[in-house]
């Protein structure tokens, strides 16, 4: 598969929306091909219909494969319609999340493990995998205290989860980040949002210097 995927993760309250929202017109000065921005759970109607469902505070009732399952669901559409075509124009993909906050978030935040919800992802992925994974690492508590402080609107079902859920997560993102060094690199979120846009943009670019000016 030609093309550029790279993926974008993080706990809740990382930052990755703000930084890519600043990120994106920085890369598109610099690259040689065209970028598109997309974003998991969505990007297609159908997978942001399955977002608002998995996402919706309301659904309290929605078992943990229940929701692994739509996960994986609305990555498929997403890969179908919109990462492969893009992939195969030879063009690059910045995705908010993939499948690591799949391992993360369902894997061992809900506990269900790590390998069975690799196994049912290669089922939707067909082995899609990203070039490079940029990993937004902060504390659990920061990414809530962030989320609190700033969220307009109210928080989704897994924002509301307890904090010890959003430290498996981490934990799970930091072995997964210590599994797979060449492909996801570790990104200090901590910083100033500005340092840690810096801090991207450098990271993409020294990867890939062929695809940038
Ligand atoms: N480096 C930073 N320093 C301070 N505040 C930040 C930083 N990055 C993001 N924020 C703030 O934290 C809040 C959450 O950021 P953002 O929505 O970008 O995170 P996210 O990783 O996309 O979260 P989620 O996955 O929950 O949607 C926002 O209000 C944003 O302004
Ligand atoms: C792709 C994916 C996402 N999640 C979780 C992570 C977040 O809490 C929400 C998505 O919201 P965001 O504001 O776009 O980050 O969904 C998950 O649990 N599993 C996944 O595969």
């Amino acid at each position: 598969m030609a093309g550029l995927f790279i993926t974008f993760e993080g706990p809740d309250g990382a930052g990755k929306t703000s930084v890519l929202a600043q990120l994106l017109p920085l890369l598109k000065q610099q690259a040689q091909k065209q970028i598109i921005e997309t974003r998991e759970p969505g990007g297609n109607p159908i997978s942001e219909a399955i977002r608002r469902i998995i996402l919706d505070p309301k659904n309290t009732a929605m078992d943990k494969r229940t929701e692994a399952l739509l996960y994986a669901a609305a990555r498929r559409q997403h890969i179908v319609e919109k990462i492969r075509p893009v992939l195969a124009a030879d063009k690059i993909v910045l995705c908010d999340r993939f499948v690591d906050s799949s391992l993360a978030y369902q894997g061992s935040g809900r506990q269900i493990g790590i390998s069975a919800v690799a196994k049912m992802n290669e089922f939707a992925t067909e082995q899609l995998t990203p070039d490079l994974t940029l990993y937004l690492d902060v504390p659990s508590k920061l990414g809530l205290t962030r989320i609190a402080a700033h969220r307009q609107e109210q928080n989704d079902r897994l924002d509301q989860e307890a904090l010890s859920f959003h430290q498996k997560v981490r934990q799970a993102y930091l072995d997964l980040a210590k599994s797979h060094p060449d492909r996801i690199k570790i990104i200090d979120a901590t910083q100033a949002l500005t340092t840690v846009i810096a801090d991207c943009q450098q990271m993409i670019i020294r990867t890939y210097p062929a695809w940038f000016k």
